[in-house]
């Protein structure tokens, strides 16, 4: 039976300069999924973010973390359940080694130092980054940066992590193994994550559910899918399908082959193709 973690009905959220820069948001997060919030630049995507972690309160509706309203909950036992990753590594990571900066978290949790060091080296080969503990913070790459910030919060054994951009100016290579790694975290591991993103290739193969926001707004939610079906509702919202999809979608609409359902992996384009070239020749 599926299990609400995060539940966001909110009405409406403006900066104090007023921008309004989130309305009529209703979403479900449930217990173990890999969701993603899809949206262009300036969609809103890091704000729903910081609501849902409790970092902004003054909004109108009501958001419940495991049932309860985030706005009354103490930042440290909303700290100690989900752990925000910011989209520039620089945000978040401060002392001058790997394994300090990973060991922050559960000093401040009054862990035992053996058990820190335990949770540190356990943290960092989850994101494998087992040999970097002596390292500067300052000698890292952009996307080794960002493992470890990850690595920071697992930790602290968040049951939840929210995670803005995780895969943004990471190489091809890079992208993919860190959504490879957050596949990991959730399937073995069983953490809920939440992910912002504006990757349309590669992101949705991973995630079980989709939101897109546009202009603050929910206008889609559901399997990849679902949410991925024609050119024009995506470019709508200034995003695209996948490539893989657009090159399916014109040979079915532009070329009139017979193709079923628009794919998002390879793998299905492939089935596509040999379906309907078999139902050519027939
Ligand atoms: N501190 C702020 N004060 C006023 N307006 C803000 C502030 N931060 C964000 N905004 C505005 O709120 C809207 C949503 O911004 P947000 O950063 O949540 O979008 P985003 O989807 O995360 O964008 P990006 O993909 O570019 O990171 C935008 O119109 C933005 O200009």
């Amino acid at each position: 039976m599926n299990t609400i973690r995060i539940s966001v009905n909110l009405e409406a959220f403006k900066y104090p300069d007023g921008t309004v820069a989130l309305a009529d948001i209703r979403l479900d997060v449930q217990k173990g999924e890999f969701t993603g919030i899809l949206g262009s630049n300036g969609s809103g995507k890091t704000t729903l973010l910081k609501i849902m972690d409790g970092l902004i309160k003054d909004y109108t509706g009501q958001v419940l973390l495991d049932g309860q309203d985030v706005r009354r909950l103490h930042p440290r036992d909303i700290y100690r359940k989900v752990g925000l990753v910011f989209q520039n590594p620089d945000d978040q990571l401060f002392a001058h080694n790997v394994f300090e900066d990973v060991a922050f978290g559960p000093r401040n949790m009054g862990f035992e130092e053996s058990e820190v060091k335990r949770r540190v080296e356990e943290a960092l080969a989850g994101v494998e980054m087992a040999e970097y503990g002596g390292k500067n913070i300052h000698a890292m790459s952009y996307g080794q940066k960002k493992r470890v910030c990850i690595a920071g919060l697992l930790a602290m054994g968040h049951e939840i992590l929210l995670l803005d951009e995780p895969t943004a100016g990471l190489d091809p290579m890079g992208e993919y193994r860190m959504m490879e790694l957050l596949t990991r975290l959730n399937r073995e591991n069983g953490v809920t994550i939440v992910m912002a993103t504006h990757s349309v290739d590669l992101v949705p193969i991973f995630l079980h559910r989709l939101h897109i926001l546009s202009k603050g707004r929910v206008v889609r939610g559901g399997a990849p899918e679902e949410v991925f079906t024609a050119p024009e509702e995506m470019a709508n919202v200034k995003l695209r399908l996948p490539h893989i999809a657009e090159l399916i979608y014109r040979l079915k609409h532009e070329d009139r082959l017979p193709f079923g359902r628009v794919p998002l992996t390879i793998g299905e384009a492939r089935r596509e193709i040999v379906e309907a070239l078999r139902e050519k020749q027939q």
